[in-house]
């Protein structure tokens, strides 16, 4: 079993876009901890399914980022369940999760299963949108969530969340100065290697997403960016 505790970072493939097998042998033979296959629109099993048997070629771990019931299939590493802890819409924080339970618990190996308390900061993302989030938040709120993600639910993990746009540093590096053992996980905009060292030396995760599709070589560098970035100043 991987343990995602020692990851630094991830690239996060989207099964709603097109890669090509050149740029897919780069990522996953990158360096890099994990991929993370994820999105918020057009996540079909199919789609899920043909881009996971692609990635298996390679030998790094591949997570499922469950993001609707119907595309959740087997043969993944790890299973990532998000929480979307700042919704405004209980559908998203437990209602679509109890849904799942109910139906398929019988099946469930929880040891594959680890739940992702989200923390949505960038209004204009889709998945903001989608999920109702209460973005309006300063280092207060934020650093508030993290000790109810670590204290109260004892959850595994904190993800940051900017999707599509750079997010504020000083927030990320207040929510880690509240974690001890839930691992934060930052994501959005990271397309240079010095944003990725700026967040690295906050969270303890860095994902780095849609970079991959829009400037392949710079998603790249941020592999060993992060990796030589020694954290949590
Ligand atoms: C292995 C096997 C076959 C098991 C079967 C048993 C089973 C069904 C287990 C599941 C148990 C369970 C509790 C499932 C949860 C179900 C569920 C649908 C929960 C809701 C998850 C959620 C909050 C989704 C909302 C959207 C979201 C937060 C998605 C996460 C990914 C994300 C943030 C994507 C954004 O990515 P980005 O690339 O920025 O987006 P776009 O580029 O597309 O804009
Ligand atoms: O696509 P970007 O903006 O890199 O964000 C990565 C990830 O956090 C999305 O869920
Ligand atoms: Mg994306």
């Amino acid at each position: 079993m991987y343990d995602f505790r020692e990851w630094k970072h991830i690239f996060k493939l989207d099964p709603n876009k097109e890669i090509k097998d050149e740029a897919l042998e780069q990522i996953c033979e990158s360096g890099t901890d994990a991929i993370m296959i994820g999105g918020t629109d057009g996540v079909t099993l199919e789609k899920v399914i043909n881009l996971m048997a692609r990635v298996r070629r390679y030998p790094l771990p591949c997570v499922l980022e469950i993001s609707t019931i119907d595309s959740i299939t087997p043969g993944f590493d790890l299973y990532f369940i998000p929480s979307v802890l700042n919704s405004s819409s209980r559908d998203w924080i437990l209602g679509q999760h109890h849904l799942a339970v109910k139906e398929f618990g019988h099946w469930i190996n929880w040891q594959e299963m680890i739940v992702e308390g989200y923390c949505i900061l960038n209004e204009n993302s889709k998945v903001a949108q989608l999920t109702n989030a209460m973005t309006k938040l300063d280092a207060e709120d934020v650093a508030a969530y993290a000790q109810m993600a670590e204290k109260m639910f004892h959850l595994p993990i904190l993800y940051i969340e900017y999707s599509g746009t750079y997010g504020n540093p000083e927030i990320v590096k207040s929510a880690k100065n509240h974690l001890e053992n839930t691992i934060l996980f930052y994501g959005g905009g990271i397309d240079s290697v010095a944003k990725a060292c700026e967040m690295a030396n906050y969270a303890d995760v860095v994902v780095v997403g849609n970079v991959i599709y829009e400037n392949i070589s710079e998603a790249l560098k941020t592999v060993q960016a992060v990796k030589a970035t020694v954290g949590n100043d």
